[in-house]
């Protein structure tokens, strides 16, 4: 034990006289007696600068820019930008990270400016930029709000007073467009006004905005009451709020309301905003919050056509515990009551009144809903009622906003 003390001790020392930068501190309590309790060595780049670094025997430690960021050597190694190891023409690494030695450490490390150079035990030099590193730090991901979100019940989206797009503002306009896009992102749902009550005109719509996603139901659906389909949304009946497509792998990420036309009484649309309900449950109930995120469950969609069941997995969505859809909680004995109650919990903030925003959707106003965070629902109604719409691949909504300088 001792030699190995030692040699820890050499290892230190050979670092230091090497010019390298170490943190040196001994926490062998047996050391107390012999040495100071810590000695610690930092390079400090100029005042102005105000960057510290810290060679700790296991990673390296960057202070600067209000972050403490803590980086692995192999991680540091790995993300090298130098024309051996990264393609710039196609932003991809050349460098085949399994390569790299997972005891790897720098044999120097120095600033230069805003620059840090890395020298490797074979000779190769890394440089990184410290704006590059904070950027790309855990701690600086953190950090950084993934996309600006505003959680509404009934009222704050009332109060919000969010300006609908005009159709022709929305089609011609990249203002038209990003003003949409970013109510869409911050609430979760968006109209479209004025738009021509046909299922083209709403189709070009949806194409301005993504790829349109084919699914069982075709590409472009329209749909009334007419039970074309083995599902409730094909009749008159009411619907409780959900999200669709739970039973695919990838539930669709954004769904499009267009009501062309509607002869009778009722059938207005709800919209409940479930982020803001899980927001509920995770300050009220932590743990059930967790749970609801954790447990896989099994969900089914049969239809007078076939079946259409997906594996069990952690599936974005909500559906009533009712048999056609979630056709059974597969979880084990001791975890069903506790997911029972969490999903009632969930439910309850879901089903109050005062989180339920209705809206009567009329010809020429169409409807986007964040299919993973909004659920929707509908009031049965009477007469003709003619809706059409698509599903919206999400990735290139979320590209489309980013195109256009969103943060999605
Ligand atoms: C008409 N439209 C295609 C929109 C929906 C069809 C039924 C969707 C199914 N109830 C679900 O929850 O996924
Ligand atoms: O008829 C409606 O308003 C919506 C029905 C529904 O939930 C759906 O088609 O996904
Ligand atoms: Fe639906």
């Amino acid at each position: 034990m001792w030699c190995h003390r030692l040699s820890h001790l050499q290892s230190k020392l050979q670092n230091l006289l090497r010019g390298g930068v170490t943190y040196w501190t001994f926490q062998q309590p047996s050391f107390k007696s012999l040495f100071p309790l810590a000695i610690q060595w930092h390079h400090t780049a100029s005042k102005s600068l105000n960057c510290n670094w810290q060679q700790h025997e296991d990673h390296f430690e960057l202070q600067y820019a209000n972050t403490v960021m803590r980086f692995d050597y192999v991680w540091l190694r790995d993300h090298c930008r130098s024309a051996s190891c990264y393609n710039s023409k196609t932003h991809q690494r050349s460098l085949d990270t399994a390569s790299v030695d997972l005891c790897i450490k720098p044999k120097t490390i120095r600033l230069d400016e805003t620059t840090l150079f890395f020298t490797w035990p074979d000779g190769h030099v890394t440089k990184y930029d410290l704006d590059w590193l904070v950027r790309n730090s855990y701690e600086g991901q953190k950090q950084k709000v993934i996309q600006p979100r505003i959680l509404w019940n009934a009222e704050i989206y009332q109060q919000a007073q969010v300006p609908s797009v005009d159709f022709q503002s929305f089609l011609e306009t990249n203002e038209g467009l990003k003003n949409f896009l970013q109510n869409f992102l911050l609430y979760g749902i968006a109209f479209v006004e004025n738009v021509p009550p046909t299922q083209e005109h709403t189709e070009k719509l949806a194409e301005r905005i993504s790829l349109i996603r084919e699914t069982i139901y075709g590409r472009m659906w329209y749909f009334t009451s007419d039970f074309s389909r083995g599902d409730t949304a094909y009749t008159k009946l009411a619907l409780d709020r959900h999200t669709d497509t739970t039973y695919f792998q990838e539930p669709c990420g954004i769904q499009v309301f267009h009501c062309l036309k509607h002869e009778g009484t009722g059938g207005r649309t709800l919209l409940v905003d479930g982020f803001y309900a899980a927001e509920q449950v995770l300050q009220k109930a932590p743990e059930e919050f967790e749970l609801l995120t954790k447990v896989p469950l099994k969900h089914e969609y049969i239809e007078n056509v076939g079946e259409y069941l997906s594996s069990p997995d952690v599936h974005l969505g909500y559906k009533q515990l009712v048999p056609d859809v979630l056709n059974q909680v597969t979880v084990p004995y001791d975890v069903v009551h506790r997911w029972y109650t969490a999903h009632r919990t969930l439910t309850i903030e879901l089903r109050r009144p005062e989180n339920e925003f209705w809206v009567k959707l009329k010809p020429g106003r169409v409807l986007f809903i964040d299919n993973w965070r909004v659920v929707h629902g509908r009031e049965s109604f009477t007469g003709y009622r003619q809706l059409c719409g698509c599903y919206l691949t999400r990735d290139d909504v979320l590209n489309t906003a980013r195109l256009l300088g969103l943060q999605a």
